[in-house]
């Protein structure tokens, strides 16, 4: 399935894109010549089956993995290899346990070779942006999930990166948590602006936060659906628990969960 061609350069660009993992007839397409455009500062989730290729498609995006065919453009530029305008974040909260917070939030700017004074200051802000200040010097095995993951992405956006590349970062996350930290993310990002294309398999998740659903069918992994999330622009309860929202989850849970099977290529 293509899209209609937007007038204007998207951030990011999959255009064509295979993945095949094998050789000869073993082989297995994981991705099926995927064409998706991405706008700057938009949100978009990404649901679908099991091995449908979401984070196949997330990992050629962040660099962290080749293509088989067609490519990926950022900003109009083919992607080679990570960079630190993408920043990536996974389920499992990958933050050093044997660094603090602070340490952590701090860790690639330490890289970039800022000097302390400008490394404070960066990690004050986004570790009060998400709600840690009174962690700052708590080590990772003394926080809850969910304060690992608002560290990690505290840590992400300090680099200064104009778009994220989440791979269902709430995924271990309890229900109520998880309710959390999507208002969390959605309050960070009124403030700090990124491109973020948002795997999960909360299909709730992936419309409460979208400004677009994109729904990913398997066998081979491909995209299936596009659907526009027209809701308020600031999401809280009142929307989570409106019709329209019912509505639209309704479809993307029917484009999920009754896709029609299709024989590989
Ligand atoms: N490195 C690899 N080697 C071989 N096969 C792989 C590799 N990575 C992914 N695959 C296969 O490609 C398909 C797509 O995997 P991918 O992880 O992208 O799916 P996904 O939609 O993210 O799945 P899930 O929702 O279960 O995380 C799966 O069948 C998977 O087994």
């Amino acid at each position: 399935m293509s899209q209609p061609k937007l007038s204007f350069q998207p951030k990011l660009s999959f255009q064509n894109v295979s993945r095949r993992f094998g050789e000869g007839d073993k082989s297995f397409l994981a991705l099926d010549r995927l064409n998706l455009d991405i706008a700057d500062g938009e949100f978009v989730t990404v649901v679908g089956p099991s091995g449908c290729g979401k984070s196949t498609a997330m990992n050629i995006a962040a660099g962290l993995m080749d293509v088989s065919d067609g490519k990926v453009l950022v900003d109009g530029r083919p992607v080679s290899g990570p960079g630190p305008e993408r920043g990536v974040i996974f389920q499992q909260y990958a933050l050093f346990p044997w660094l603090t917070v602070r340490q952590n939030v701090e860790f690639g700017l330490r890289i970039k070779g800022l000097p302390a004074s400008e490394r404070r200051r960066i990690s004050d802000h986004f570790i009060g942006l998400v709600g840690l200040r009174d962690f700052a010097d708590a080590l990772p095995k003394t926080l809850s999930g969910g304060m690992k993951q608002r560290c990690a992405i505290a840590r992400a956006y300090a680099v200064d990166p104009t778009m994220l590349l989440m791979d269902e970062p709430f995924g271990a996350l309890d229900a109520l948590t998880r309710v959390h930290m999507q208002d969390q993310l959605l309050d960070t990002w009124s403030r700090e602006r990124r491109t973020v294309f948002f795997i999960t398999h909360d299909v709730d998740e992936a419309v409460y936060l979208a400004n677009r659903v994109i729904v990913m069918a398997a066998r081979p992994g491909r995209l299936h659906k596009i659907i526009p999330v027209n809701l308020p622009a600031e999401r809280n309860e009142d929307v989570r628990l409106s019709k329209e929202f019912t509505e639209i989850r309704n479809q993307v849970w029917h484009s999920v969960y009754h896709q029609k099977p299709q024989v590989e290529a």
